[in-house]
């Protein structure tokens, strides 16, 4: 078997499904004069970290739930959930609160009747397999949660780039906001 060749695949039918109304919804909901919270365990956790991490370098103020410094999250302020599964306890607490706190949550899962997506104001769905799905579900060669890893980069990447359109963003300043 060509894994690499399988991979590509695989990933090109996950992405090819994300809905484009559900990108443009998130796209709106970042905005500058609004603070952003990231939140995700494990790989899911790293993808959050990246994806904020570029939105710094667009210019947003943005915070990952759980960093020593992070502050608390404000009346109108964003929380980007990431979890494929939409399980994972810490990132559910974190937009249970947010929605305590009048927060506007985004869920980015595979799973749209998951715990998260049930305290999202907008869901982000890249519907690509994750840890929990078994036997003919999984459409996927690899192991755990990888297709929706894979994916998940993908799609919060082109999140950014059309934010960097809509801002009129070039790359020279997005390279000057890198440390
Ligand atoms: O994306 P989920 O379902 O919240 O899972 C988070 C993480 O948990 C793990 O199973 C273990 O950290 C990772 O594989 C996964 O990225």
């Amino acid at each position: 078997m060509d894994v690499l060749r399988t991979i590509m695949d695989e990933i090109e039918c996950v992405v090819s499904k994300v809905e484009k109304e559900e990108i443009d919804r998130v796209v709106n909901l970042i905005r500058k004069d609004r603070r952003i919270f990231v939140a995700g365990e494990g790989r899911s956790g790293f993808s959050a970290k990246g994806f904020a991490m570029r939105l710094m370098h667009l210019g947003y103020t943005v915070y990952v739930v759980g960093e020593t410094i992070t502050p608390a999250l404000r009346e109108g302020d964003l929380l980007v959930g990431v979890s494929g599964s939409g399980k994972s306890i810490s990132v559910i607490d974190a937009a249970r609160k947010a929605k305590e706190k009048k927060g506007v949550v985004i869920a980015v899962t595979s799973k749209k009747e998951s715990p998260l997506a049930g305290y999202a104001d907008q869901v982000l769905i890249i519907p690509g397999t994750v840890k929990g799905d078994t036997g003919e579900s999984r459409g996927s060669i690899q192991l755990l949660s990888s297709l929706f890893d894979q994916s998940l980069h993908i799609v919060l990447d082109a999140v950014c780039l059309i934010i960097s359109y809509r801002d009129d963003t070039a790359n020279e300043s997005a390279t000057g906001a890198h440390w």
